[in-house]
């Protein structure tokens, strides 16, 4: 029976035990992988598939990428969602007996990527990690490259666990199966998780041995469960030290804002919906930081504004300390540009993976720390005094990688040069030795040059031969004879060695070896020693974050002119001259319009905002949600002033562009965001809904429009903006006491209309879409027949309102027209339209001149009626029976352009 050879079978049991992984199995200078690996690698590396004999018949498939390239074919593997199990030889080839012992090192996946490379700077990489137990959700998020571990538990429904998920934009998800396989359905699409693995069980020993008794019994066991299952994840792919996973960060999901995933997207909170970039976004318009940990600590404070009024006041505090001090503030920004990723140096410190220039890059960290503690202490504010006090500024650590590293040490810890003179006896002997017999080659050199007299003699060294003595052809005849050794003859010149020079050589080289061994040992003799010290450095580089983010929140507040919310603790939001911060910023000419806003319990609590398409209406709700997302977050508002509630929740229910990737329709995302809404709001939420009800039939969305309304405003009263092209709905202040109607102001002039960008009390009477459509450069036919079609919807609806009224409001229309050539829309209908034809067209209730003076019907005795009266009967009881309410504006007209082609055909 044929088998597979040594290596093969090798190759088999190992690739056993990474199933889901790419296997990357080391061979010689080469990772290799075969099989079914090899195939799919191939493709999606694009490297040519080869075979190998394998001791079958068939050849096996085989695809290999070279050893010191590797790392950027598994950056593309990792981020196209998969892992990478990297298998290295264990053993001397020259010691095994049969094939190199090998063994997976590491198996890295899209959330344990270590490689700075592919970790953005100012972004966490985290893995998620969910469990659920009874009728409770837990939820760990780490990420490793920083030792970031926080941990919380949400009750109820799949949905809450989502929107956590959410805030973490995890790379990766773990989590027990079947919770996974739900998550995985309804997260698909929009979230940028690239992979999603199924594990369950966990190693409660690794766990308790991580963290110290009082962390793990106090967080709830779902939540231990799902930290412990995260732990058991990283033990067995990172198979190394996670001693820089330090700390459990537990916390209340009621200590943060709750946002759907949705609500942070349309509000473009981290990236814009569009393009998916930071730029545009609010985190882009925020970010003055200057260090990489304070970048991402920003990214977290917007992802999590706070529910704690001292909490936020601190940060206020700090920001009005620094928005008002330029000079603290500038001197601070400059110590802190000094200042490295402390997270990511300690988190290779303990990983084994820093080299010296991480070191000095901690080093050069450290010594800006006694100055900005001492900023932060005399700045003048409480809460950056305390940040200064809690600052360690590590000087013992600074000491001993000043007193050992080198200045410049080179990026491999393999070739010397990393260790400081002075700071190690044995090495300083090594190196004199080392330079002494350099010097002694020298020496060696300008004696040889005298006693042959030939000045070109020159001793060189390569890695071959060793030392060598070189003379050119041209000058051998004057070398005494016997006293060099020939060793190699190249084309123009001849190499010798001494006895001498070889005893030398081999002094030189045992201290270059010894040396570089002993700098090796040294230098992993104080990265150990570091790596004790890593919870210090930690929460100095949170301390060092925090104060960065302060001072960006007070860089750009005083950039834009923004001012300190007041936290009033009460129902009532009041804006004065409130701005949306990035629509302002990108305007930059100072043209944007700001607008005042203001909602109370029993006044305003619900504003119904109708106007024009491109009004500003979206801009408008938007920025409401803003200033109080900013205002949780500790940063100044894009106000004159701003006295703003605490808001628990966010919901908004805006715009088209996110709704297809589920494949649902647009109306249905719509209808299931509103459920979400209406079961979870509470009177301390911001609700947001733009343009609602969009997306069915008129009458029925203006149905729902209304209920929902009605449900926000009568049982949950949270402050809620609607904006709505259902002008008919502003009849709704009448009966809702805390409804109010606005709407954008616009001015009209000649064929122009000019948005004005101010809200006003009252409700809008058109919304100028045509108007858009033509700013849009739609052709003039469209647009003329545009307008004909709307006068004749228009007509149509104010008979649906009262059809008693409905002869006389359609000549009242059509005379509002005459008499008002200003309007665009008045202008085009008349151009179009001469007035009896107009007439005839719009009228749909004609039945008062159906009926011919001579032919009327009211003539007693049931005398025989006329085939017009027959006619005219048939036309009225057509009438009577349509079904208007549920007909389209176009039905409608149909079935007007029906009935007036009977009626020409028949009541002649
Ligand atoms: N207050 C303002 N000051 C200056 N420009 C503004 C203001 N508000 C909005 N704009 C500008 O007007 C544009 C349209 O605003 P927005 O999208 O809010 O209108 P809208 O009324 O919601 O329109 P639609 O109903 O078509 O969605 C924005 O892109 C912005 O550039």
């Amino acid at each position: 029976m044929t088998k597979y050879t040594p290596m093969i079978e090798q190759y088999l049991s190992i690739k056993a035990q990474a199933e889901d992984a790419f296997l990357l199995f080391r061979l010689g200078d080469f990772y290799e992988m075969f099989f079914e690996d090899a195939i799919k690698a191939s493709q999606e590396l694009e490297i040519t598939l080869t075979g190998r004999e394998g001791g079958m018949e068939e050849r096996i498939p085989m695809c290999g990428v070279p050893y010191h390239s590797a790392e950027s074919y598994i950056t593309r593997l990792i981020e196209k969602g998969y892992k990478v199990a990297i298998c290295e030889q264990v053993e001397d080839p020259a010691e095994a007996k049969g094939p190199v012992r090998r063994e997976i090192v590491r198996i890295v996946t899209p959330g344990t990527v270590m490689d700075g490379k592919t970790l953005g700077e100012t972004k966490n990489n985290f893995l998620v990690c969910v469990t659920s137990a009874d009728d409770q959700y837990g939820l760990a998020a780490c990420d490793l490259s920083t030792g970031e571990l926080f941990v919380t538990k949400t009750e109820d429904t799949l949905e809450q666990l989502v929107d956590e998920i959410n805030v973490y934009a995890p790379s990766e998800l773990i989590g027990q199966p079947e919770l996974l396989d739900k998550l995985q359905s309804s997260m698909s699409g929009w979230l940028t998780t690239k992979l999603f693995t199924a594990r369950s069980g966990m190693d409660e020993v690794l766990f308790e041995s991580q963290f110290p008794e009082e962390e793990r019994q106090a967080i709830p066991s779902v939540s231990r469960d799902a930290a412990s299952l995260l732990l058991s994840y990283l033990n067995e792919t990172q198979k190394r030290s996670l001693s820089h996973i330090t700390h459990i960060e537990a916390y209340d999901r009621q200590q943060h804002m709750t946002m759907d995933p949705f609500t942070r997207r349309n509000l473009e909170l981290t990236e814009t919906v569009r393009e998916r970039s930071k730029k545009g976004s609010l985190l882009w318009l925020l970010d003055r930081t200057v260090t990489s940990m304070g970048a991402r600590l920003l990214r977290r404070w917007i992802d999590k504004p706070l529910t704690s009024r001292d909490a936020i006041e601190q940060r206020l505090e700090a920001v009005d300390c620094l928005y008002n001090g330029l000079i603290v503030r500038e001197e601070l920004r400059q110590q802190l540009k000094e200042v490295y990723d402390l997270q990511r140096l300690v988190g290779r410190i303990s990983y084994g993976s820093a080299n010296a220039r991480d070191l000095l890059a901690l080093k050069l960290s450290l010594m800006q720390v006694p100055s900005v503690r001492q900023l932060c202490i005399s700045s003048g504010s409480a809460t950056l005094r305390t940040l200064g006090e809690t600052m360690d500024d590590c000087g013992d650590i600074l000491q001993w990688i000043g007193d050992a590293i080198a200045e410049e040490p080179p990026v491999s810890v393999r070739e010397g040069g990393l260790i400081k003179a002075g700071f190690h006896g044995r090495l300083d002997q090594l190196r004199e030795a080392s330079t002494n017999g350099k010097k002694w080659i020298a020496e060696l050199e300008r004696q040889e040059r005298e006693a042959t007299g030939i000045r070109s003699l020159k001793i060189g060294y390569n890695k071959i031969f060793g030392y060598y003595i070189e003379v050119t052809r041209s000058n051998l005849g004057s070398l005494p004879e016997n006293r060099y050794e020939r060793k190699q003859t190249l084309a123009n010149a001849e190499r010798f060695v001494t006895p001498e020079l070889k005893e030398k050589e081999a002094l030189i080289l045992e201290a270059e070896e010894k040396m570089v061994d002993l700098e090796y040992n040294l230098f992993i003799e104080l990265r150990n020693k570091l790596a004790g010290e890593v919870k210090r450095l930690q929460l100095l580089a949170e301390t060092i974050a925090t104060a960065d983010v302060l001072q960006s929140f007070a860089a750009v507040s005083a950039a834009y002119r923004y001012r300190k919310p007041e936290l009033s603790g009460q129902y009532e939001l009041n804006v004065e001259d409130g701005r949306h911060p990035v629509v302002e910023a990108i305007l930059k000419d100072g043209s944007f319009i700001a607008n005042d806003t203001q909602m109370a319990a029993d006044d305003g609590r619900v504003l119904l905002i109708t106007g024009p398409n491109m009004a500003g209406k979206s801009t408008y709700m938007r920025q409401v949600a803003m200033i109080c997302i900013m205002a949780q977050i500790g940063c100044f508002v894009p106000a004159e002033r701003a006295v703003v509630p605490i808001v628990d929740r966010i919901f908004t229910r805006i715009g088209a562009a996110d709704d297809l990737v589920g494949g649902q329709s647009t109306f249905m995302v719509e209808m299931m965001d509103i459920r979400t809404m209406t079961a979870k709001a509470t009177s301390h939420s911001l609700v947001i809904i733009d343009e609602l009800g969009r997306g069915t039939s008129t009458a029925e969305g203006m149905a729902i429009a209304q209920a929902v309304i009605e449900y926000l405003h009568d049982r949950i009263g949270c402050k809620t903006l609607v904006s709505t092209h259902f002008h008919e709905l502003a009849h709704l202040e009448e009966t809702m006491p805390a409804l109010r109607n606005h709407c954008m102001a616009v001015k009209e002039s000649g064929q122009d209309v000019t948005f004005l960008r101010k809200m006003i009390r009252g409700a809008a009477s058109t919304s100028y879409g045509i108007y858009c459509a033509r700013v849009a450069g739609l052709p003039d036919s469209i647009i003329d027949r545009a307008y004909d079609l709307l006068n004749r919807f228009e007509a149509i609806s104010s008979v649906l309102q009262s059809p008693g009224e409905a002869a006389a409001s359609v000549e009242e229309a059509l005379r509002q027209n005459e008499t008002k050539p200003s309007s665009p829309l008045s202008a085009a209908v008349q151009a179009e339209f001469p007035q009896p034809d107009r007439v005839m067209e719009v009228s749909p209730i004609v039945q008062l001149s159906l009926f011919g003076e001579g032919e009327k019907s009211d003539k007693p005795g049931g005398k025989t009626k006329t085939k017009s009266e027959l006619a005219a009967e048939k036309l009225v009881e057509q009438l009577k029976s349509a079904d208007l309410i549920n007909m389209t504006p176009l039905q409608a007209m149909n079935f007007l352009y029906e009935l007036k082609q009977k009626a020409s055909a028949d009541l002649k």
